[in-house]
């Protein structure tokens, strides 16, 4: 067996893996990369980014048709050829990772590709050879589509959301499974390009881990824009007949062109031979220390620590490790305000803690909420302005523990909202300041306002 020797080894390349070991071939560093599928991993190629193309044309159109509420008329003709083209060419380059592969190569860095297998603290295994760390291996293996034992299901050619962004038209009928984040996003974009939509949701709530308050207002919306949402039930049975899906849920048989399957993630840690470090492969994530260590010489970083399964997080995560590896200062990871957005219309974004979590806790907590609708800029905004702003105040320390805001621009209303948790700025503070108008942003004033103390 031949063998190679680097200081450093980074088994899957996702956004996270990608950065840090760029950073680490920068600074000087023999990296050696193992990605078995595509360098950049599940973000740019079947997440985030082509998701966000969908989502960006379908807003497109959602906003046309509300030319006829504010603005005299408008014709709105859907045509998903152009997202189509989008993600194929701009996106992806068909799926191809030429790009991201020279530009770590031109770091300095080395790639193998292969499936990769842990076989001690210093070595893995992949294509044949056996590849030895000097000082250290990074795990970044992410996630694959969790498929749920529904009996038929697996027989059937059903999409997950690796499918479903290759797709050249928007099917004429979709049935999703899970109605968190990924099914919602895509249920609503697919919708907006004119499919017949049924979300399937086993929990009671829509967005299981948000608000509630968040859930209700995009509930509201989906059903304006006529999705059928199915909460607190479980699909039985599926089949597929060469043409269509039929999906028997309780009493009721949904039929559709198309099924999706969004119910969440998993990482295969027995197969990627966590085993052989000390790794409970029973466990759904890694456990690390804050600079991602696993165990000395061994990191974690991006979904597999269970962190968020955010790109955000596998970046900063990235970031922490890489500093630590070099022996340069680093700050240990927080994770008290990790900012979050489901990129729905309206958006929910949120950060830090629910006030169910709260509670959890042990917090003495006090919440408040305000609708956007009813806000001068929701007033004016008119179309499309549900939304809503709620607070969760740790009622002992006076400080925001966790916000949400749901609404037009609801990620972007975050940021300010993230910087108080994360600084935890008093809310006797928050309460001193200047909120321009008449923005969104400006309802979070009216929210401080209705807290108790
Ligand atoms: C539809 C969708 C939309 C999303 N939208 C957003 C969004 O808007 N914002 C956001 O922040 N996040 C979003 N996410 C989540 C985001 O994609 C992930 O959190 C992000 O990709 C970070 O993941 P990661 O770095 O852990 O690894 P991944 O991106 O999962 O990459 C891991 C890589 O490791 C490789 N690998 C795994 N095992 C092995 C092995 N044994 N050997 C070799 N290689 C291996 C895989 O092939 C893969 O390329 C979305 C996800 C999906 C599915
Ligand atoms: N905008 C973003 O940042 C973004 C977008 C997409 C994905 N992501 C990340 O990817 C992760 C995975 O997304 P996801 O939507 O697959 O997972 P998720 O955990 O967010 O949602 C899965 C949903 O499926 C439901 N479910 C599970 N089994 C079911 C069944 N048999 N029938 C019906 N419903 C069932 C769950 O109750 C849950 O509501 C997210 O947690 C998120 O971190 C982020």
């Amino acid at each position: 067996m031949a063998t190679n020797t680097a200081d450093v080894l980074v088994l899957g390349m996702g956004p996270g893996g990608e950065s840090l070991a760029g950073q680490l071939a920068e600074a000087g560093l023999s990296v050696i990369g193992i990605e078995s599928r595509l360098v950049g991993g599940e973000c740019p190629y079947y997440g985030c980014v082509p998701s966000k193309m969908m989502i960006r044309a379908a807003d497109a159109l959602a906003e046309a048709r509300r030319v006829s509420s504010l603005a005299g008329s408008a014709t709105v003709q859907p045509d998903f050829g152009p997202v189509a083209d989008r993600i194929r060419v701009e996106a992806t380059t068909d799926w191809d990772d030429t790009v991201a592969v020279e530009r770590f190569t031109g770091k300095g860095g080395q790639l193998v590709r292969g499936r990769g297998e842990v076989t001690g603290p210093r070595t893995i295994q992949v294509a044949g050879e056996e590849l030895t760390a000097k000082r250290a291996i990074v795990l970044n293996n992410g996630t694959d589509p969790a498929v749920p034992p529904i009996d038929g299901l697996a027989d059937t050619p059903y999409w997950t959301n690796r499918e479903a962004v290759k797709t050249r038209v928007a099917p004429e009928s979709l049935i999703v499974l899970g109605a968190g984040v990924i099914g919602l996003e895509l249920a609503q974009a697919f919708a907006r390009f004119g499919s017949t939509v049924d979300v399937v949701e086993m929990a009671d709530q829509i967005l299981p881990p948000e608000e509630p308050e968040a859930a209700e207002v995009v509930l509201e919306t989906l059903a304006a824009e006529g999705i059928a949402v199915h909460t607190g039930v479980a699909a039985e049975r599926v089949e597929h007949d060469g043409k269509a899906f039929t999906v028997r849920v309780g009493a009721q048989t949904l039929i559709a062109e198309r099924l999706l399957v969004a119910t969440g993630r998993v990482s295969d840690l027995a197969g990627l031979g966590l085993a052989s470090i000390g790794v409970d492969t029973n466990s759904r994530f890694v456990s690390t220390d804050e600079y991602l260590r696993v165990r000395d010489g061994v990191y974690a970083i991006g979904d597999v620590t269970g962190r968020g399964a955010f790109t955000h997080m596998s970046m900063y995560q990235a970031a922490i490790a890489a500093r630590h590896i070099l022996g340069e200062q680093a700050h240990g990871a927080e994770y008290h305000a990790v900012p979050r957005v489901t990129f729905t219309d309206p958006e929910v974004g949120a950060v830090g803690l629910t006030e169910r979590q709260a509670r959890e806790r042990g917090l003495r907590v006090h919440t408040a909420t305000t609708q956007l609708a009813s806000s001068a800029r929701g007033w004016i905004h008119r179309a499309g302005n549900a939304g809503v702003i709620k607070l969760v105040v740790d009622a002992d320390r006076g400080v925001l523990v966790g916000a949400t805001s749901a609404g037009p621009s609801g990620g972007e209303m975050l940021s300010g909202l993230t910087v108080a948790v994360h600084a935890e700025v008093p809310v006797a503070r928050l309460r001193q300041m200047i909120y321009a108008y008449p923005t969104f942003h400006r309802a979070i004033e009216d929210a401080l306002g209705r807290l108790a103390g």
